[in-house]
């Protein structure tokens, strides 16, 4: 509130006498002010500031011109400084308000003293006047002004006067000093509006500062303009980036911390001082955001940041205060959802996303743009947008790939469709596929395969401290071609005869053997041997024998050399990084001459296995199971190649080894043979291998004697399992028998989600072949083998046969006898069924029958598989040859009655046949194909042959438009029945 002045305050303000202030205004009709105590209220102070100030500005003229008392009196009493002052803030007043200079211009000389002194009522907008103030100032002009510059002088008063006319309509024409009753209330009216106009508004006039004396105090703040800036400041002239307001502004919680003090511009930081005010509530503590606000400055239409942002450190704060208001921020952060991830800080993201999410309308379509434009907001941080590595894990879906990289789901799928790829939001992706997809949208993708529980399980027995860690016996792998004498070998060095009890003499599937020999220091030595199947088919099995082994004896026949399966072997051997000793094995026999076992060194060298005996680093050692000799030789090599590798293994904490086959054994259910490789196992002990687990029921050694604990390096049956596990499966014995159950549940859930997504797996390639499969002739097999891993190998080599035209679907594989719903499965799905070493009950041979379901088993692979492709073959179409016989041309086309047209013809080539086929070829294009003859004469005979050279008539089966020239060709058509190759 504005506090009232004293006469004596004043003059000492002004410069003069208290008794020269209360003249005056009893002269000029002033009432209450009588003394130099009298108080002054702030309108008549401003009023008797512009006298003496009017006075001072005007002296010179006053002093030659104006003869009023009045005037003349405070023209001689005003002190030269502050006249000067007074002259200074006219001619700023000038450049502020052009239209002010424009009425002075056609003010003459005369009316120059009274101009200057209407000019600041105009200009200066001074602080609201009661109406006995805007009366002396109207007084005044009324007295000193020619009519032609009255109105402009009048017209900001008019402007002003509303606030008055509100309390007084119509008194303004004939002016009257207000009554002692009026004068309050105007003023408690007036002096009101003038707090929330500061400084800042004023622009750069300030009409009421003390003009006589330098050291006054500050210009009172109530003070307020009056005229025009009063209800219309000046627009600020901003070159800042327009700020549309797009809503109304929600009120914002206040974030003190994050303020910046200020926001009331300076002189000419104005347009920074707008920005920040407005909507921003009061906050009472921050005296710099206090000032920003009113409705003055506060309208929200501040420039952006910095806009306008003044010189002085007022207008610099105005200028942040701006950037800090709401508008502002909105503002730049609507901006940011275009063009992509702002400075902006996580609140004001959060902020901005709240807000975004609760609105509508034109901020919705912001929103839906930056989405489509892929800026701002959450898009802008998804990788489609940013692009870069992202991280993904196997196995993957269109989903999971979407969820990933953002990508749309619908895109992947345009994408693939685009290349011929139909899919879904939940088919498979291979990881080229997938890598391809992101790699449009330049996502580098970074496929991590899933990290199983067994993986974790191994990290575990990988990591653990060992604890009883002793040498080991050597795990021997015995590999090499078919028929070369492998098992026979082993049975001679473990002295059983177990090639005598193979069906078709031929290894079926992997045995471990542990054998006890005779070191090189006259020590017991013990080697297990694993004994691995020659044939082709028994591939992967005999990888994983090569795994899991120390060293390898590859046996190679004297008589026979290196053969396809041995240099796989070697291959084998040189991947597992394992030394290899050669048995040359079938040394006994005749063919095994010394040329020959020169050759096969050379084949060996070859291979990469250069003999000692050649100055190589590969031992050779000639043996013959059948004789023993070499034998105690390759036991020796074996101990010592074991002593030079230093094995050992931990003999303490649980047991971990590698499956080595299972069966279904009836009694003992799943049976896994293993082959410890590190720690105890006993009975009792839980375990898991693969998708199988459970409690060790019973344990037996490659003997078949019942053991209760057993240590590495030790081949062991063991039952108690749930389900068989397959050959190459890790065995973990475990402390809980859930944490077994948990590993094994986790592979099964990885085996049905593999096998499900094999079934909708998508790739660039299998499309293809997924369609072309429509067109091929399948063998769909129901296939059952007594043990896992030749159900595997035989699947393998099954599914491996056929073309492009016929295939072998294997619909269903498992270990065990064929059974009904066997028989059953291949009935509805037009199935064979195939055993391996594996038997059907009577009753299923009935059904089986019954539904006319071929059922097949076999002893020996190489009948299954022959079989199985004999009906590949027969499935295949034949082959058909077309041999030409002869040909005729025709010479003449006659109609004979009752036979219709014949062609007289010359055989100009072979013979023509009666029962051949024809073809009518005319100007070398083939008219009719495939025609038979009706009759063939030679001439009125007929004929089953006509030679080259002579003359015949034709006619041929169905076709009468045989022309003079044409060619009639005979051929004969042979089927040959196709082989696979
Ligand atoms: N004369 C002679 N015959 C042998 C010798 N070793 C094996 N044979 C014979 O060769 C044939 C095949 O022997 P296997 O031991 O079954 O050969 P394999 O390599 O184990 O064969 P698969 O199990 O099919 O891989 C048998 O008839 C053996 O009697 C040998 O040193 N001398």
């Amino acid at each position: 509130m504005a506090k009232a002045l004293r006469v004596f305050e004043l003059a000492k303000e002004l410069g003069v006498k208290s008794k020269v202030i209360v003249e005056r205004c009893t002269e000029e009709g002033v009432p209450n002010i009588t003394n130099h105590m009298s108080t002054v209220k702030v309108g008549l102070a401003v009023t008797i500031r512009e006298w003496f100030a009017n006075a001072d500005s005007g002296e010179e003229e006053a002093a030659q011109s104006d003869s009023e008392g009045g005037v003349a009196t405070a023209t001689q009493t005003v002190a030269k400084p502050a006249r000067a002052k007074a002259v200074k803030r006219k001619a700023t007043a000038r450049k502020a308000k052009p239209k002010a200079k424009e009425t002075e211009e056609p003010a003459t000389d005369e009316s120059a003293p009274t101009t200057q002194a209407a000019a600041p009522v105009e200009a200066q907008a001074p602080a609201a006047q009661d109406d006995s103030a805007t009366q002396q100032a109207e007084d005044t002009s009324a007295q000193t002004t020619p009519p032609e510059a009255r109105p402009a002088e009048i017209a900001p008063t008019e402007q002003a006067q509303p606030a008055a006319d509100e309390a007084k309509p119509g008194e303004e024409t004939e002016p009257q000093a207000p009554t002692p009753q009026e004068q309050p209330a105007v003023a408690a009216e007036t002096t009101e509006p003038t707090e929330p106009a500061k400084a800042d508004d004023t622009q750069t006039i300030d009409p009421v500062k003390p003009v006589g004396v330098q050291n006054v105090p500050e210009r009172p703040k109530t003070v307020m303009p009056v005229g025009k800036q009063l209800e219309k400041p000046k627009q600020a002239t901003l070159k800042g980036p327009k700020v549309v307001r797009v809503e109304r502004p929600d009120p914002v919680s206040p974030r003190p911390t994050r303020r910046a003090p200020g926001g009331g511009g300076g002189p000419r930081g104005g347009g920074g001082g707008q920005g920040g005010g407005g909507p921003q509530p009061p906050m009472q503590d921050d005296p710099g955001f206090t000032r920003s606000r009113g409705p003055a400055r506060g309208r929200g239409a501040g420039g952006g940041p910095g806009a306008g942002g003044g010189d002085g450190r007022g207008g610099g704060r105005g200028g942040q205060g701006g950037r800090r208001g709401t508008n502002a921020r909105r503002s730049r952060s609507n901006d940011n959802l275009l063009t992509g991830p702002s400075q902006l800080s996580k609140a004001d993201m959060e902020d901005l996303d709240a807000k975004l999410k609760g609105a509508s309308g034109y901020l919705k379509q912001r929103r839906r743009l930056a989405s489509q434009k892929g800026g701002g907001g959450a898009q802008a941080m998804s990788p489609v947008v940013t692009g870069g590595k992202v991280e993904i894990e196997e196995p993957i879906t269109i989903k999971s790939l979407s969820a990933a990289t953002g990508i749309k789901s619908n895109d992947a799928i345009k994408y693939l469709f685009k290349k011929g790829v139909m899919a879904t939001i939940n088919s498979s992706l291979d990881s080229e596929m997938a890598m391809e997809i992101a790699m449009e949208y330049e996502i580098e993708l970074d496929v991590k395969e899933k990290k199983s529980a067994e993986e974790v399980l191994q990290k575990v027995f990988a990591d653990r401290e060992r604890t009883d860690v002793r040498s080991r016996p050597p795990v021997v792998t015995v590999l090499g071609h078919v028929d070369h004498g492998k098992t026979s070998l082993l049975d001679r060095i473990r002295a059983a005869d177990v090639a005598a009890h193979e069906a078709g003499g031929i290894t079926q599937h992997i045995g471990a053997y542990r054998v006890t020999i005779d070191g090189s220091d006259n020590e017991k030595k013990t080697v297990v041997f694993l004994d691995t199947p020659g044939h082709e088919a028994f591939t992967a099995m005999r990888a994983r024998g090569a795994q899991m082994t120390d060293m390898i004896v590859l046996v190679c026949a004297a008589d026979d050399g290196v053969m396809p399966q041995t240099v796989e072997s070697i291959n084998h051997a040189k991947a597992a990084g394992v030394p290899i000793i050669v048995a040359l094995n079938k040394i006994d026999r005749p063919e095994a001459t010394d040329d020959k076992v020169q050759e096969i060194y050379g084949q060996l060298a070859a291979n990469g296995l250069n003999p000692t005996a050649w100055g190589g680093e590969t031992e050779v050692v000639k043996t013959s199971a059948i004789t023993g000799e070499g034998v105690n030789d390759l036991l020796e090599l074996l101990d010592l190649q074991a002593e030079v590798l230093e094995l050992t293994a931990d003999f303490g904490g649980n047991a971990v080894g590698t499956v080595v086959e299972g069966e279904m054994q009836p009694g003992r259910g799943a049976v896994a043979r293993i082959l410890v490789q590190e720690g105890q196992i006993k009975v009792g002990s839980f375990a898991v291998a693969g998708r199988a687990f459970g409690r060790v029921r019973d344990m037996t050694d490659d003997r078949g004697s019942a053991v209760r604990e057993a240590g590495p390096a030790t081949p062991l049956e063991i039952s108690g399992l749930d389900e068989l596990p397959d050959a190459g499966d890790r065995f973990y014995v475990t402390g809980t028998l859930k944490q077994a159950e948990d590993v094994a549940k986790q592979t099964r859930d990885r085996e049905r989600e593999t096998q499900l997504a094999s079934k909708t797996k998508v790739t660039l390639d299998n499309f293809a072949d997924t369609l072309k499969a429509g067109q091929v002739n399948l063998l769909r097999v129901v296939l059952k083998a007594d043990v896992q891993g030749s159900l595997d190998v035989l699947r393998e080599s099954l599914e491996k046969l056929g073309n492009d035209e016929v295939a072998v679907r294997v619909i269903h594989a498992a270990v065990g006898g064929i059974t009904e719903s066997d028989v059953l499965l291949a009935d509805a799905s037009e199935a064979v069924v195939v055993g391996f070493q594996v038997a059907s009950t009577g009753p299923v041979r009935e059904i089986a029958e019954a539904r006319t379901i071929d059922i097949r088993t076999y002893r020996v692979i190489y009948d299954l598989i022959d079989d199985i492709k004999a009906g590949l073959e027969g499935m295949l179409a034949p082959e058909r040859r077309e041999e030409q016989t002869g040909e005729a041309h025709v010479q003449e086309v006659f109609k004979i009655s009752k036979l219709g047209l014949v062609a007289g013809c010359m055989v100009t080539e072979g013979s023509i046949e009666r029962e051949s086929k024809v073809r009518v070829v005319r100007d070398g294009v083939v008219v009719t194909d495939e025609r038979k003859l009706n009759s063939l004469r030679r001439v009125k005979e007929d004929v089953k042959e006509v030679r080259v050279g002579t003359e015949c008539g034709i006619r041929i089966e169905g076709y009468d438009d045989v022309k003079s020239g044409d060619r009639i060709i005979c051929y004969k058509v042979t089927e040959i029945a196709r082989k696979l190759s």
